[in-house]
């Protein structure tokens, strides 16, 4: 045994010693791993898969494995349907990070896209940082900055969008973005189709938010962002010129501004419906025209034009506010008829705009009469998406005066987009 002699010495054996040695051993290093790795409280950590670093070892004796192998070797598998089952809200996202299981999406999405060399690459820097520790063990915020940190070494990187569709609200935007969705060097925010960043959410949220939202890019992709609602806010040209680049391309849709705006009616009334606050049971074409009509006129029977159905079919009011930001040569403008009727020549001289590979052919554009929708199908034939045309609500149907008050109102704003755009519409004149 160890004690203190009169003159204060000790007095041990060697195996007291060995013993005191050990137990020093043991508690500086359940200190270490405590202390280093948990902040406090420590955050409470998922379950954790066998240790990347024996995976690893297994993954370098096989000899070709492809992308999908690299993923589940480098980080450890987890089905897309257990991680999908937490609910989004766009509040929460603007204060944190993408949630957990978006975050696993886009980081998994982008890892398949790589080459095998990049995999390659990917997991064996993903596991110098690892070693023993499995991704999975780590918290959502780490696990996010962790694949941010190793897909920049092989130079995929967030991006702030090279080019936003600002609108208009009601002239195709949706079936563009279905069309662009699946272009393989163009990549959109994969949480939202629409982030809303430079409307509603841009005085309450900051550029990181918008930014967290972007998808992992490539260097030879393009990101593309959709808000139709940035056509109509003012200051969006100013806040996208100074937070995103002067050089930001835009895609518009325009449509005939009657169209439009018995479009948007309909919308925002099935909106209401679906909040259910709002019932239309029995709603028919002629009862929406009236309701729409109380809508657009003001008592006098003139056209509002401070009525929001009026105003956002006002392009050229919108679109001066533009020009006076960016230049014209950074605009795409396309026709809402030729995006549902022949979208091919029009995405075709897109992609010559947004500098992306041709990959598009008429093949895959079907439209499918028992669902009134238009489908997409891949390159390989493979059917990937449809978009329904309309739903059940009828759309308004005003009587003749009106819609001819509403033809003469938007004739001269008509023209005067067409001077500014250089372009022809069909219903200018109409
Ligand atoms: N190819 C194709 N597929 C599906 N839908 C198409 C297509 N082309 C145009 N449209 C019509 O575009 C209208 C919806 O426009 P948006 O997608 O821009 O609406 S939104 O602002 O994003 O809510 C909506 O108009 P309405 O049906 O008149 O409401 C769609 O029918």
């Amino acid at each position: 045994m160890c004690y203190l002699s009169e003159g204060m010495a000790v007095n041990c054996t060697k195996r007291d010693i060995w013993i005191f040695l050990l137990v020093c051993v043991l508690f500086l290093s359940y200190h270490a791993y405590y202390n280093g790795r948990c902040q406090s409280p420590c955050e409470k950590r998922r379950q954790p898969l066998p240790s990347t670093y024996s995976r690893l070892v297994g993954i370098t004796e096989a000899s070709v494995l492809n992308t999908s192998e690299w993923y589940v070797a480098c980080l450890g598998d987890r089905k897309e349907s257990d991680s999908l089952q937490v609910g989004l809200n766009d509040v929460a996202i603007l204060k944190e990070f993408p949630p957990l299981d978006k975050i696993d999406i886009l980081v998994k999405q982008a890892f398949l896209r790589l080459s095998p060399e990049k995999a390659n690459a990917f997991c064996a820097n993903a596991l110098l940082i690892l070693k023993e520790e499995s991704y999975w063990s780590l918290t959502v915020t780490e696990r996010w900055k962790f694949a941010l940190k190793i897909f920049a070494t092989v130079g995929i990187r967030q991006r702030l969008p090279d080019v936003i569709g600002i609108g208009v609200k009601k002239s195709g935007s949706s079936a563009l973005r279905l069309y662009l969705a699946h272009h393989p060097n163009i990549r959109l925010p994969d949480i939202y189709s629409e982030a809303h960043y430079f409307d509603w959410k841009y005085f309450m949220s900051n550029k990181e938010s918008y930014m967290a939202m972007m998808p992992l890019l490539a260097e030879d992709e393009i990101c593309y962002e959709k808000t139709p609602r940035y056509f109509v806010t003012s200051t969006a040209p100013t806040n996208i010129a100074r937070d995103v680049s002067p050089r930001t391309k835009f895609v518009i849709c325009i449509r005939d501004p009657v169209k439009r705006a018995l479009s948007d009616w309909h919308h925002e009334q099935t909106l209401l419906i679906q909040r259910k606050n709002f019932s239309c049971v029995g709603c028919t074409a002629l009862s929406e025209g009236i309701r729409f009509t109380e809508k657009i006129l003001t008592k006098n029977g003139e056209v509002d034009s401070q009525s929001e159905f009026i105003d956002t079919s006002n392009y050229a009011r919108h679109f001066e506010e533009w020009l006076q930001v960016f230049p014209f040569s950074q605009f795409f403008i396309l026709k809402e008829e030729d995006i549902r009727n022949n979208p091919l020549p029009t995405l075709q001289k897109l992609e010559k705009f947004l500098g992306v590979p041709r990959y598009y052919k008429q093949e895959m554009f079907v439209y499918n009469s028992t669902m009134n929708a238009t489908c997409f199908y891949e390159d390989d034939h493979e059917l990937i998406s449809c978009l329904r045309l309309q739903n059940a609500l009828p759309h308004p149907e005003p009587n003749e005066t009106v819609i001819k008050k509403m033809r003469d109102f938007f004739r001269p704003h008509n023209k005067r987009f067409e001077e500014l755009t250089g372009m022809k519409f069909e219903w200018t004149d109409l």
